[in-house]
């Protein structure tokens, strides 16, 4: 059987839950016998990750943010997500569009039309056929209450820009998610991420077995 590269991203609020599970999901893969990429969003690149450091540190306006992510996007695909599927392996990314849509669209308001067009421009790739606009083959989304998250991060890192902001502006971000999860039901897979951490990790584990991507996986 041809192993065919297979992107997952994961998404959620800061604070829901999504670094605790995604070394020990590559961990699963490789055990299996699969090459993974682990990555994230803004970052990736050398160029992304210099691009991360301003978004994430810099007050700037919605739509300066905006065009900083998806150019970040844009080199992240081309150096480094393009080329793994190419190679067939899988790529395990924290955060990708979906992220923008909810912080940049559902947080800070930025008009989502101009965000879909820059997802059609950006995304668009070469490979594997002309103009097919890349998405995530899977997106994993914990779905966690704002209350909830800051009570998990309270003391435990230094808030950066996005993490400083109040309850509203969570409610806001998990909206836009809600919205985006509606809109592309087909590839989301909605995790409430409320529960026990081994609770969560067998409900993400369920979303790979069912797919026929994971076989058993023995505990940590
Ligand atoms: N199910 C859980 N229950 C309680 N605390 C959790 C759970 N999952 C993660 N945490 C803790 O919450 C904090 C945020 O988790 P993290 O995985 O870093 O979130 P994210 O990457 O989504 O920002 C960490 O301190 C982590 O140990
Ligand atoms: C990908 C992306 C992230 N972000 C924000 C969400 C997060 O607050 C922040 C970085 O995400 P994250 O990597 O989850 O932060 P940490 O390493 O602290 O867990 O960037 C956007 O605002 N737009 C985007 O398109």
């Amino acid at each position: 059987m041809t192993l065919r590269g297979l992107f997952i991203s994961f998404e959620g609020i800061d604070g829901a839950g999504k670094s605790t599970h995604i070394d020990a999901l590559a961990q699963a893969f490789r055990a299996q016998g699969r090459a993974v990429t682990l990555t994230r969003e803004p970052g990736g690149t050398p160029l992304a990750e210099k691009l991360r450091t301003l978004v994430l540190n810099d007050p700037m306006d919605a739509m300066t943010e905006a065009l900083l992510v998806f150019a970040a996007r844009r080199d992240h695909l081309q150096q480094v997500i393009e080329p793994a599927l190419a190679r067939a392996e899988v790529v395990l990314c924290d955060r990708f569009t979906d992220a923008t849509f909810a912080y940049q669209g559902g947080g800070r308001g930025f008009d989502l039309n101009t965000l879909s067009y820059l997802e059609q421009l950006v995304q668009t790739t070469q490979a594997p056929e002309a103009n097919f606009v890349r998405q995530p083959d899977l997106t994993i989304w914990f779905d966690l209450a704002p209350e909830i998250a800051a009570q998990r991060l309270a003391g435990v890192r230094v808030p950066d820009k996005f993490e400083a902001q109040p309850a509203d502006f969570f409610a806001r971000v998990r909206a836009g998610y809600l919205a985006r999860c509606e809109a592309h039901a087909q590839r989301f897979a909605r995790i409430e991420a409320d529960q026990s951490r081994e609770a969560v990790w067998a409900d993400v584990l369920t979303v790979f077995q069912k797919q026929g991507w994971l076989g058993q996986v023995l505990p940590a």
